[in-house]
Formats: structure tokens, C-alpha cells, sequence
């Protein structure tokens, strides 16, 4: 299915507006009104969204062997500012403490944007020798950046509240290099079970993370066409341990100080679950982290016979969810039409709805209604043990593949500057050109394309075999992707 249905055209034309209405309707992020900008509120159900996001982010890292850890959230000035590229690439960016009470601090303390320096240093102190290593720490925090640019609930905070940060010691750079590669892999397990989509690049040198080696980026592409970062992953090489002077014992008792990688998810993974499988009704989300996977919506029944009856079929409904373990719901609020809570509840994403009313309860059978294709069906209540499972399995599968064949939708392949150009004007999404390789051409494709270079494939693409470079004519080594970005 290229493109979006119609019903889904005021998702993709009018999304921000829709990402906004959806965060307020449905209960998750309450944005604008807190009197700090780029600061929000996460609300009872969103909470509980982010709640699921993050014990599936641990799971998939302490599976693979990293160690979660919780610094301080300050960090000395002195600290910050002793690897050179770090502190140019983040002082534009930096909250500073500078008074504890009335009195002025003599050293004053940065709100953490990311935590290398504060780790490093600590690291100095425990690793010695590479009978340690590697070493995988992370943690889970708030850390704040002063974004200059458009600030937006989730997609750019000042306050980024979700801040998953990885931090590992490797005893040389291959070892390092592996642990960028399974950091990749983490994070393709970790979209996947949300079904998020993705593209994985090489970001180029003059855009990589302040104080790497090489940065690579998952890259999605969000339903105005526009790309979000959802994820990096850095090898830092040895250019936070040598200024914290982290030195370990090599196996032939020589020293060397200790090579690093980081990488980091934020808030934007509960945006993109909400902004990628969306429609124009509200969320639709993912059963592993929809706070309510099943609400029972019961049908109201005429006469006092029959609503007895209905509440005992309701009654036995709940017990068979609750022994499967399912997070369910029993809306039998009698102030609210069905209708209406039908609205409630598909706004908020809830991927499945069974309504009951006196028919089902003469025929001992349910209507089960999937949220994300809106289809009915109807079952006989001694399935429902059977089928459920099977429908949120379903569910999270045709989420994924219907948001990676949007995805592929919006990726175009092209050959001269013009036709990038035009697909981005017309079309957004992330264009490929074949490349040199050379900075100068990257930089006069972002001009004249007039968007912005996510990177190179991390694999050299057989398609530029025998291209030229659009820019200068050299032989083409690899290609380049661009998009308009957040
Ligand atoms: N202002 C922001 N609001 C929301 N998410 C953000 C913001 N800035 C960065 N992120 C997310 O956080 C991820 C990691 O940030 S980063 O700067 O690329 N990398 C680091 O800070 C490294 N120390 C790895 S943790 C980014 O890929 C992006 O998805």
C-alpha cells in the first residue's frame, strides 16, 4: 500500500497540529502550558506508554550485558570543558547553575546535556587494567539542552526526560567498533517490537556527535515527510579518555588509555510510536505498550431482565481477561453513550475493543473491533482465550509492515540534482544521490537540494557502481541521503 489511504490525509497534511491534538486528547503529554519552553508534563496515560517504552529499552540492554548506573545530574564546569570538541559543540547549549542559595558557586555547575564527561572522569578511578573491560554502563535520566531550534512535545525538548544514555569501555578501537555494532543491532530489536521503521546511516563527518569518531544515525521518517534522528550510536575513540587520563594495563603490561562508545534514545521513540502508527482518530498503539490493550464496552441493555443478564456476561468477560493476563478495562460508565466512549478509547489507542450487549449475551459471543484497521468480527466468548493473543500479535505485525512500506514509500532513489530537488519540494521524504565522497559536494548538495545530509549507507550500495557524483563527476564510492529534517 504506497502513499497514505484518504482517511488518513489530515495525519500526513496537517500532522503537527494532530500530534499535538493527540497528546491533549488522548491523555498522554501535556505541552505549552508549563511555563518553561520545551518542558512538559507527562500525563497519567502517557506515563504509562513511556513506562512500557522504557522497561522494553532495559530489558533488550541488561539482556545484553550492560550495567544501569545513576550519576549526578551536575556537572563541574572544570569536567565539561576538557575535551575541546565536546564543550564547542555543546556550549551553546548548556544550563548553568551558578549560586547554591544566595551565595555564588566558585565552579559553576552544568545541567548534564549528555553525560561523557561526568562518566569519563568517574571511569579514570575505576578501570585499570583491560581484564575490565569491556564495560557497558547506562542510565535513564533527564538531561537538558538549551535547543535553539523549534522546540516540540517529545521531538524537541529542552528538557529531554527519557534520556536512555549508553556508555562503554573497550581495551581498543575494534573492540569499541563491535560494541557500535551491536549497539545497532539493540536499537533495530528495540524498533522492531514498537515497529517503528527506519534507515540506518553514516553521518557525515561535518554533522557527527561533539567529540566522535564517527557517529551513525536511525533515521525515521515521520508522516509529514519530514525525518526525525530516533537514535545514535558513537565511538568516541580515545578522545574522552585521554584528557580524563583513564590509562589500563594492556595483556603485554604496556598502557594505553581505553577506547569509548555511547549511544543514546530519548522521548522521541513514545513520539514516533505515536506520530508513525497514527490515524485521524488518535493513537493506535502497539499492544506491548498500550496501557490498556482491551476495553470492554458493553451495549446497554432495555429492560431490567436483560441488564441483569448483560452484567453477568460482562462479568465472566472480565474473568476470562483477567486470567489471561491481558491490561483491560470495563467501561461501564452509564453517563456516556457507547459511541462516544468508542471515541474515548480510539483516540487513546487501545488496540482492541469488545463490545457486548443482550444479543452477545443470549448468544455468548463478542464482537471484537481491531484499532488499527477499524475491521469487526464477531466470536464465540470460548475463542476469546485462543484468539486474542493471536489478534495482538496481529496487530503489532500489520503496524510494522504497514509503517515500513510508508516508510519505503518516502525513500527515492535519483540520479541528478534536479530530480532530488523536486522530490523533496514536492514529495519530503529522504532522497539518495550517488557521491564522491567528498565533504565540498555534500555541502553543495545540502544548497542546492535545499536539505539537510543524513549520512551514507553503512555499506557501500551496488546501485552507484559505474554513477558519477551529481556535483563534481568523480566516480561515485557511495551515496548520500537527504531529507528535511526536525
Ligand atoms: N532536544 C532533544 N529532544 C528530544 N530528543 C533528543 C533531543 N536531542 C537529542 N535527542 C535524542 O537523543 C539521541 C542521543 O542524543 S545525541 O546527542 O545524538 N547523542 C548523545 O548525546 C550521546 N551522548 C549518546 S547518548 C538523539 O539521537 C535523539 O534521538
Amino acid at each position: 500500500m504506497l502513499g497514505l489511504p484518504a482517511e488518513r490525509r489530515r495525519w500526513s497534511q496537517e500532522f503537527s497540529r494532530w500530534f499535538d491534538w493527540v497528546l491533549e486528547e488522548a491523555g498522554i503529554y501535556d505541552y505549552g502550558r508549563y511555563p518553561v519552553k520545551g518542558m512538559g508534563v507527562w500525563m497519567p496515560y502517557g506515563f504509562q506508554i513511556r513506562r512500557r517504552v522504557v522497561e522494553l529499552i532495559r530489558r533488550v540492554l541488561d539482556e545484553a550485558g550492560h550495567e544501569e548506573v545513576l550519576f549526578p545530574l551536575l556537572i563541574p564546569e572544570t569536567l565539561l570543558r576538557k575535551e575541546s570538541e565536546h564543550i564547542r559543540g555543546f556550549e551553546g547549549e548548556v544550563y548553568w547553575v551558578t549560586h547554591g542559595g544566595t551565595e555564588p558557586l566558585d565552579v559553576k555547575l552544568a545541567l548534564r546535556p549528555t553525560s561523557e564527561t561526568s562518566i569519563t572522569y568517574m571511569e579514570s578511578f575505576w578501570i585499570k587494567s583491560y581484564k575490565q573491560l569491556p564495560r557497558k554502563f547506562y542510565q535513564i535520566v533527564s538531561i537538558f539542552r538549551y535547543e535553539t531550534k523549534a522546540t516540540r512535545p517529545l521531538i524537541r525538548l529542552r528538557e529531554v526526560t527519557t534520556f536512555k544514555e549508553a556508555h562503554t569501555v573497550h581495551a581498543d578501537f575494534e573492540d569499541a567498533d563491535r560494541q557500535v555494532a551491536e549497539a545497532i543491532e539493540l536499537y533495530k530489536r528495540i524498533f522492531d517490537e514498537l515497529g517503528i521503521p527506519y534507515v540506518i546511516s553514516r553521518r557525515p563527518e561535518w554533522d557527527k556527535f561533539a567529540g566522535a569518531v564517527y557517529t551513525v544515525a536511525f533515521d525515521t521518517v515521520m508522516p509529514d515527510g519530514r525525518t526525525l534522528q530516533i537514535g545514535t550510536a558513537h565511538h568516541l575513540g580515545q578522545n574522552f579518555t585521554i584528557p580524563f587520563e583513564v590509562r589500563i594495563q594492556l595483556p603485554d603490561e604496556s598502557l594505553d588509555y581505553a577506547w569509548q562508545t555511547s549511544y543514546g534514545l530519548s522521548d522521541r521513540v513514545v513520539a514516533t510510536v505515536i506520530a508513525i502508527h497514527g490515524d485521524d482518530r488518535g493513537a493506535v498503539l502497539p499492544p506491548i505498550v498500550a496501557p490498556i490493550q482491551v476495553v470492554v464496552v458493553p451495549i446497554p441493555a432495555r429492560d431490567e431482565e436483560q441488564r441483569k443478564r448483560l452484567q453477568e456476561y460482562i462479568g465472566e468477560i472480565e474473568e476470562r481477561l483477567r486470567r489471561l493476563g491481558v491490561r483491560y478495562r470495563i467501561d461501564d460508565r452509564d453517563d456516556v453513550r457507547p459511541g462516544r466512549k468508542f471515541y474515548e478509547w480510539e483516540a487513546r489507542g487501545v488496540p482492541v475493543r469488545i463490545e457486548a450487549g443482550p444479543r452477545e449475551a443470549e448468544n455468548r459471543t463478542l464482537v471484537l473491533a481491531r484499532r488499527d484497521t477499524l475491521e469487526k468480527t464477531t466470536i464465540g466468548i470460548d475463542e476469546l482465550e485462543e484468539k486474542l493473543p493471536r489478534l495482538f500479535e496481529d496487530i503489532a505485525r500489520s503496524l510494522r509492515e504497514r509503517a515500513w512500506s510508508w516508510l519505503r514509500s518516502k525513500v527515492k532513489r535519483v540520479d541528478t540534482v534536479e530530480e532530488a530537488r523536486r522530490v523533496i519540494e514536492q514529495e519530503r521524504g529522504i532522497v539518495e544521490l550517488p557521491w564522491c565522497g567528498s565533504e565540498a559536494c555534500g555541502l553543495r548538495l545540502e544548497e542546492e537540494v535545499d536539505a539537510g545530509v543524513l549520512g551514507s549507507p553503512l555499506e557501500r550500495p551496488e546501485w552507484v557502481r559505474g554513477k558519477q557524483c551529481p556535483v563534481c563527476g568523480q566516480p561515485a564510492v557511495t551515496s548520500i541521503r537527504l531529507a528535511k529534517k526536525y
